[in-house]
């Protein structure tokens, strides 16, 4: 029987982090069979430019602040100390090698599983790894990876909120506190961010 503690990874730039991805990570903790969630810092998706990005110890604070009152979800900044662009194949090497006694399980939602077949090495990431899908809108109807075994479609909340939309109504002085934790928001306006 195979007795490692399985471990889910929610990799993101978390620019910022917000109740969308907190109802998802917990939502795995409590109805899957993942011990802990770990949500991973991006300092650099190698999709995404780097200049509209918070530094990396800023969005971290704030993954941090927004799960500190969950017990099995962690920050987690293991992609500080790699080379960058963050290529997930080989994070998840390295968090094998670091903690050989976990099962990482990756969990990503629809829209990101249209693109996975463009990523680094993902037949290597799928030979090693089970992908968690969660639904999201997308107008894709042909995923090219959906039926693969690896891939396991697990039914989750749909929640449209979007750090980008969050950005700029911050930017526009809208009211965004609904949409992050109160103590997230508190750091965001402490520290005058995305203005
Ligand atoms: N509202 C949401 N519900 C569920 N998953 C989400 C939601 N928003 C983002 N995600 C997913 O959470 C992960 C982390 O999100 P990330 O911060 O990297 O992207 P994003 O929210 O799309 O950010 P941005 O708008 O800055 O591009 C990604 O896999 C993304 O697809
Ligand atoms: O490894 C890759 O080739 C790769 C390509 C695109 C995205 N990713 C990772 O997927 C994660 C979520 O991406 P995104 O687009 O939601 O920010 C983030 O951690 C990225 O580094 C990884």
């Amino acid at each position: 029987m195979n007795s490692r503690k399985k471990t889910g990874l929610y990799f993101g730039t978390f620019n910022p982090v917000h109740v969308g991805h907190i109802i998802i990570a917990n939502h795995f903790a409590e109805h899957s069979d993942l011990d802990e969630i770990w949500l991973v810092v991006t300092p650099h998706n190698p999709f995404k430019k780097k200049s509209s990005l918070l530094p990396d110890h800023h969005r971290l604070e704030m993954v941090h602040r927004a799960t500190e009152k969950y017990n099995d979800l962690k920050p987690c900044d293991i992609e500080f100390k790699l080379p960058q662009p963050s290529y997930t194949v080989n994070t998840l090497a390295h968090l094998q090698e670091k903690y050989p006694q976990r099962e990482f399980c990756l969990i990503m939602g629809e829209d990101n599983l249209n693109g996975l077949h463009k990523w680094k090495n993902y037949e290597i990431i799928l030979e090693h790894h089970s992908i968690y899908v969660y639904p999201r809108i997308t107008s894709t109807r042909e995923v090219p990876l959906e039926k693969h075994p690896r891939i396991h479609k697990i039914d989750a909340p749909i929640i449209e909120i979007s750090s980008t939309a969050i950005r700029k109504d911050i930017k526009a002085g809208k009211n965004v506190s609904p949409l992050l934790d109160p103590s997230v928001w508190q750091y965001i306006d402490q520290m005058n961010f995305y203005k």
